[in-house]
């Protein structure tokens, strides 16, 4: 299990017995830190957790929403035409799957919806970006800055990977004064509780 920072790492660890791992912000220390950690035990599977930010009214603050598809939104070319990703310019991939039913067992035990998150290396801090975003990806719930690295990561392992954020703030117009990240971190450790033991039985199938 891989969060950014050591608050989210204390807030799943509460509720999750496995590794819990604090690699850093952005997506490139998340694929490092997840990575090395790959090299050097080995792992069933990947997740990376913790706070986001929700696409209203999708994903409200205080949320908790898994991820059934990580995708980088940011990674590729800005056109006179708009935004094109690496995939359409003939490069790599922009895209990560988890095991759908996995997706699907971890949404009924916690009630929290699934959806796209997005992994951003700039968070976004206008309604004008938020919109673009939505349209691109009309599925998404959330964005982070870690979910595309970890999953990059654990596809060169060949592990699967899970991605889990609890919203502590709306994406949108910059408002340092609305972010709610101890309720945030407190849905990490209430949702971790819920799917502690479907990761448990998913594990040992
Ligand atoms: O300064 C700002 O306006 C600002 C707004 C939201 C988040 C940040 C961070 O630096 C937090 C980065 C950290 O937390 C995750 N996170 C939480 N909310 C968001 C978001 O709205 N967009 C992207 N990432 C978010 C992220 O995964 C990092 O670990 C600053």
């Amino acid at each position: 299990m891989a969060t950014a920072v050591p608050a989210e790492r204390d807030a799943v660890a509460r509720a999750f017995p496995g590794d819990v791992l604090a690699v850093g912000v952005g997506p490139a220390r998340a694929a490092a830190g997840t990575a090395t950690a790959l090299a050097q035990a080995p792992y069933d599977l990947v997740i990376s957790a913790g706070i986001a930010g929700g696409f209203a009214p999708y994903a409200p603050v205080g949320s908790l929403v898994v991820a059934d598809e990580i995708t980088a939104a940011d990674l590729g070319a800005e056109t006179p035409d708009g935004f094109v990703p690496v995939t359409e310019l003939g490069f790599g991939t922009v895209t990560h799957r988890p095991p759908a039913d996995l997706v699907r067992e971890i949404a009924t035990a916690t009630g929290a919806p699934a959806g796209a998150v997005l992994t951003v290396s700039t968070v976004t801090g206008t309604a004008t970006r938020a919109a673009a975003l939505r349209e691109r990806h009309p599925t998404a719930l959330a964005e982070a800055m870690e979910g595309f690295g970890a999953a990059e990561a654990a596809a060169a392992h060949g592990v699967p990977v899970l991605e889990i954020r609890a919203v502590s703030n709306p994406v949108g117009p910059r408002d340092r004064a609305s972010w709610r990240i101890a309720d945030a971190l407190a849905a990490l450790t209430e949702g971790f509780g819920k799917l502690t033991p479907v990761l448990e039985s998913w594990k040992s199938v």
